[in-house]
């Protein structure tokens, strides 16, 4: 639970899964808080959004493409310095066109069985979300 009167920022992150048992990461661009650091893609849900809007245009802006669906697999709550986010984690298995970089930023696909992501530092909310991922998958 935030302090009282602590904002809570609501983020919608997306973990694309492809057929071949593999996820992707980005890294944050510079100039945003945590630069450097690889995510799953995504970011703030603006206000009347749903969460698959939020993704729907998100992943269009950083990525490219067009999500067709996404399921939630987790909601949870992270107490940054620079804010207190709500992360509504989705898988999404479907989308139109090929994820690049359109920020600028890299992109890694990672192997799902491997212990950790190949590439690091991880945003600290980062970690449990692949937890639950290779939970819900195993
Ligand atoms: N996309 C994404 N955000 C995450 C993850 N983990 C995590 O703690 N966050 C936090 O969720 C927030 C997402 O905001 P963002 O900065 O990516 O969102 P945005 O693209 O809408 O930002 P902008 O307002 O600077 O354009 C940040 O505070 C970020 O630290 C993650 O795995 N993916």
């Amino acid at each position: 639970m935030p302090e009282l009167n602590r904002p809570v920022t609501e983020v919608a992150a997306g973990i694309l899964l492809d057929q071949d048992g593999r996820y992707l990461l980005g890294q944050r661009p510079a100039g945003k808080p945590y630069a450097g650091y690889w995510e799953v893609p995504g970011g703030k849900i603006e206000a009347g959004e749903t969460v698959f809007e939020a993704l729907q245009r998100e992943l269009q802006e950083e990525l490219g493409i067009l999500i067709d669906s996404c399921e939630e697999i987790m909601v949870l709550e992270h107490d940054y310095p620079h804010a207190y986010v709500r992360l509504h984690v989705n898988i999404i298995r479907s989308w139109q066109g090929e994820p690049r970089g359109c920020e600028g930023q890299q992109l890694s696909w990672q192997e799902l069985l491997a212990d950790k992501p190949s590439v690091e530092p991880l945003l600290p909310a980062a970690w449990p979300m692949l937890e639950k991922l290779k939970l819900i998958l195993n």
